[in-house]
């Protein structure tokens, strides 16, 4: 993908400042991208997940609902495919001049945290989360963490867009800002559900390993494959309720960035496409992202995960039942702050998990976003990590 002109560059990083809700989405495998713009008022702030039902626009959901981090919902006043339409409605905008002087507000930085703080605040974390799931409390936990990284001043929102939708050719890309949520970018793997008319999909994603010099690894190890079967057994029991003609394909590996993930496809007849909120509600988190059993692991993971994942591992996407839905789960993401970028991963821990390796595996899993921070890691990256297809 190519960058926009000059004008349409400019403008889109100011919307990321601006009090406007928009975001820029490209599906995977596709070259051009979508804009969702709301040219006025507030964005729609939802109490659950289920107002959903029967509502149209850009969703932004956190992983837990609350006044500081509330489900958006951007009306599409404004929607656009590719940059020649995307350029044009921008600069038919009323507001257009205003947005041009549109500064970003200052912001305090994150205290400064050192790789081995991160890892030992990590260390402690797992040892609190490792111990109930010995004692087979829990089935599977999900633990994550943030870290942040200096940007300049000079750091294009858009830019960093680009070069995502450019070395991820398989990922939803999406770059989004609401006063109320903030600014987000991410390359996510993880549909949580998509479709169109009766036909829907969704996913069971989850196991790791890396990307080995361009090859996909497929050597699934019981860890791996049980954690994926937790999964596919959580999601296969939600399709079947609200869906009928289930069929399902996997799981096979599948590639995400310089990883690699085992994953089972969901295809089924959704029986009632007023009911998409409850699906969700009943969907979000899935034991990709929380673990088993839901409600229990979900206050675990508030009460000890020892710090707040915002709209990490929340969902993200376009919603529009009379059309085309495609919700992505928010992994490989990081939220964008004048002068620092917050990036979020995380891993699944059974009582087998090891520490080290699953540190190392969410290092593996910030690096989608580390990659693509800086303008100059493209022509880096492009010697060292291959880009992907
Ligand atoms: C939690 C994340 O990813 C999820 C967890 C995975 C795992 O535990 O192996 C794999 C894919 C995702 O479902 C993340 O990227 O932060």
């Amino acid at each position: 993908m190519n960058l926009p002109d000059i004008h349409t560059q400019k403008l889109l990083d100011c919307l990321t400042h601006s009090h406007l809700g928009f975001a820029l989405y490209r599906l995977p495998w596709t070259d051009e991208c979508y804009l969702v713009l709301q040219t006025s008022g507030d964005v729609e702030q939802l109490a659950d997940i289920q107002e959903l039902n029967e509502k149209k626009g850009f969703v932004v959901a956190p992983f837990r609902i609350s006044e500081e981090h509330p489900l958006v919902l951007i009306r599409p006043d404004v929607t656009a495919y590719d940059w020649n339409e995307i350029s044009e409605a921008l600069s038919s905008l009323e507001c257009v001049d205003t947005l041009l002087t549109c500064k970003s507000r200052q912001n305090e930085l994150s205290p400064f945290v050192s790789e081995e703080t991160d890892k030992e605040q990590y260390t402690r974390a797992f040892g609190r989360f490792i111990t109930p799931l010995q004692e087979k409390q829990f089935q599977k936990l999900v633990l994550s963490r943030s870290s942040a990284r200096h940007i300049g001043d000079d750091f294009s929102p858009l830019g960093a867009f680009v070069r995502a939708c450019n070395n991820y050719p398989r990922m939803m890309i999406y770059l989004c800002h609401t006063p109320a949520s903030g600014t987000w970018l991410g390359s996510t793997p993880e549909i949580l559900l998509s479709g169109q008319g009766k036909e829907w999909h969704t996913v069971a994603l989850a196991g790791t390993m890396p990307m080995q010099d361009e090859v996909m690894p497929t050597n699934w190890d019981k860890k791996n494959q049980e954690e994926q079967g937790y999964v596919a057994d959580y999601i296969r029991r939600i399709a079947k309720k609200f869906g009928n003609k289930m069929t399902e394909k996997g799981p096979y590996t599948a590639r995400a960035g310089q990883l690699v993930h085992l994953k089972t496809d969901f295809y089924f007849l959704l029986k009632n496409t007023d009911h998409i909120g409850d699906l969700l509600q009943e969907l979000h988190p899935t034991p990709a992202v929380c673990g088993l059993p839901k409600e229990e692991a979900f206050r675990f993971i508030l009460n000890n995960e020892g710090y707040d994942r915002s709209y990490y591992s929340g969902f993200t996407g376009w919603l529009d039942t009379e059309g085309h839905t495609d919700i992505y789960v928010n992994l490989r993401c990081m939220e964008i702050k004048p002068g620092e970028a917050i990036l979020y991963a995380g891993g699944g821990i059974l009582a087998s998990s090891e520490v080290e390796s699953e540190w190392v595996e969410t290092g593996d899993k910030m690096n989608t976003m580390r990659s693509i921070l800086h303008p100059d890691f493209i022509s880096k990256q492009m010697e060292t990590i291959k880009v992907e297809e």
